[in-house]
């Protein structure tokens, strides 16, 4: 299969494609062919000489997006989700690439689980990289075979779901992971400050009668981590990131020039502890959402270059444990096909970022952590790709997700931005939000969608009384380095 996607702003991360720039500063427009899986040529005018032509005029074209955190429940909890159903709602949400969480039953802590995930993971529509567990059976005491681990495919390591559960055990995964060569991807929580919270500790929480989660939980492991990453010299990245102490604990590690990043959720940037008395459980997820104090800091962060990627801890639970009462029911949510949607609406349209910002928080930013072959358009590379469509309105429906889990506190939002479709090494995996099961009926879905906007224009897609379009929309800025 040979087709060439015509028109569209294309954000190429690297400037690999070498494609002149549209205007000072603004992504430029160009051409892009696609033959036998891979990236064959690109450029501002190129013929397509017998490809198969999409006009993408008034779309962007991406790298496919990239989660370093996701819950995929396989092996173990396939009710919840299993690899296909979470790699489904990958490519509907836009994205190529996920790292999987080893908190599977059993946790990935053994050479021949992770074998037997990585082959598995061959029927699945998106690239997995799995991440193996820092200690066997997520219980803290003894440490996984991490070099042997790391030579059989993991991509880092990691306990999520649990924190390590004291500063020596930490300081030896660090030492080891580091003899791995491979980073540590840390749930920083104390559970002697945390444990029977249901939400952040606060106002909200007072209201409501819940035993609260107070942010020192986050803080203080976030300040032991750095500390032991400091002596260890350890590569380290911080998970899903809720408090503005947190953010500052980061920021004074990384002015020391520490090898520390950070992720944080579309979920903390977009709500705050006052979203649980509206969503109960689907608003229930740890780390807890915080103080609207907290989502500013971590929205200025991101700003500032501050925070290294957006990352979803999507983290897919039963109808009937999240439908039990609010202090019974699983901390976590969904979050796959909305993240996109989320971070356009709230981040883009409202002028906090530029678009070319938000989508290397998406791409080139969380490759780079876990050097993953993700985040950038290459001739000769894998077509991994989603095209964007900025202005397309739409409502979220859990009911409509692929994803197997159904809590999400985005329920019936109206979102500004989605993937109108995901290629995967150049196989159709997804168009207008939904996965595709059979690609020739995919295609004429997508040049059904295509057809429907023509003439839309570029940036005239936006649709007509709608909010302004943000001066920064199209603008290209290198990502910003901290003050
Ligand atoms: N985020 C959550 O609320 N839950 C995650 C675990 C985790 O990410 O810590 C899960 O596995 O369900
Ligand atoms: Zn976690
Ligand atoms: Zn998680």
């Amino acid at each position: 299969m040979r087709f060439q996607l015509e028109g569209a702003r294309i954000y190429d991360p690297t400037s690999s494609l070498r494609l002149p720039p549209a205007g000072p500063g603004e992504l430029p427009r160009g051409n892009l062919q696609v033959e036998d899986g891979r990236i064959v040529a690109a450029g501002a005018e190129l013929p397509a000489g017998g490809a198969r032509v999409l006009d993408a005029t008034g779309l962007v074209l991406a790298p496919g997006l990239a989660d370093l955190h996701v819950h995929f429940r396989d092996p173990g909890e396939e009710a919840k989700e299993d690899l296909v159903s979470g790699g489904r709602a990958a490519v509907a949400g836009g994205f190529a690439h996920v790292v999987t969480m080893a908190n599977t039953r059993p946790p990935i802590d053994e050479v021949p689980r992770l074998r037997d995930l990585i082959t598995r993971s061959g029927a699945s529509p998106v690239r997995i990289h799995p991440a193996a567990a820092v200690t066997r059976g997520l219980g803290g005491e003894s440490l996984t075979e991490m070099v042997r681990l790391a030579e059989a495919g993991a991509c880092a390591f990691t306990d999520d779901g649990r924190p390590l559960p004291d500063a020596r055990m930490a300081r030896l995964a660090m030492r080891y992971s580091t003899l791995a060569g491979r980073p540590l991807l840390l749930h920083a929580e104390d559970p002697s400050l945390s444990a029977g919270g249901v939400m952040r500790l606060g106002l909200a929480a007072t209201r409501m009668g819940l035993k609260g989660i107070p942010a020192t939980s986050e803080e203080v492991a976030i300040a032991r981590e750095i500390a032991l990453a400091r002596e260890t010299g350890a590569r380290i990245h911080l998970q899903h990131l809720s408090t503005a102490r947190a953010v500052e604990l980061v920021r004074q590690a990384k002015e020391e020039g520490l090898p520390v990043t950070a992720e944080v959720t579309p979920h903390h940037l977009a709500l705050t502890d006052e979203a649980v008395a509206r969503w109960g459980a689907s608003a229930k997820m740890n780390p807890p959402l915080g103080t609207a104090a907290d989502r500013e800091a971590l929205r200025q962060a991101l700003a500032q270059g501050l925070i290294d990627c957006i990352a979803t801890d999507h983290a897919p639970h039963s109808r009937e444990e999240k439908d039990q009462e609010l202090d019974l029911a699983p901390f976590g949510v969904v979050g796959l096909e909305t993240a996109l949607g989320v971070v356009l609406t709230e981040l883009v349209h409202t002028g906090l970022l530029d678009l070319a910002r938000a989508l290397h928080l998406l791409t080139a930013g969380p490759a780079a952590i876990l050097d993953l072959p993700a985040g950038r358009l290459d001739v000769g590379g894998p077509a991994d790709l989603v095209l964007i469509d900025p202005w397309e309105r739409w409502t979220v429906e859990p009911e409509r997700f692929a994803s197997k889990g159904r809590h999400t506190p985005f329920a019936g939002a109206v979102l500004t931005g989605r993937a109108v479709a995901t290629w995967v090494g150049g196989r159709l995996q997804a168009v207008g939000g939904r996965p595709v099961d059979d690609e020739a009926e995919g295609w004429r879905a997508l040049e059904a969608h295509l057809a429907g906007r023509a003439g839309a224009g570029d940036p005239g897609a936006r649709p007509a009384g709608e909010t302004p379009e943000p001066r920064s929309l199209w603008r290209a800025e290198r990502a910003r380095t901290p003050a």
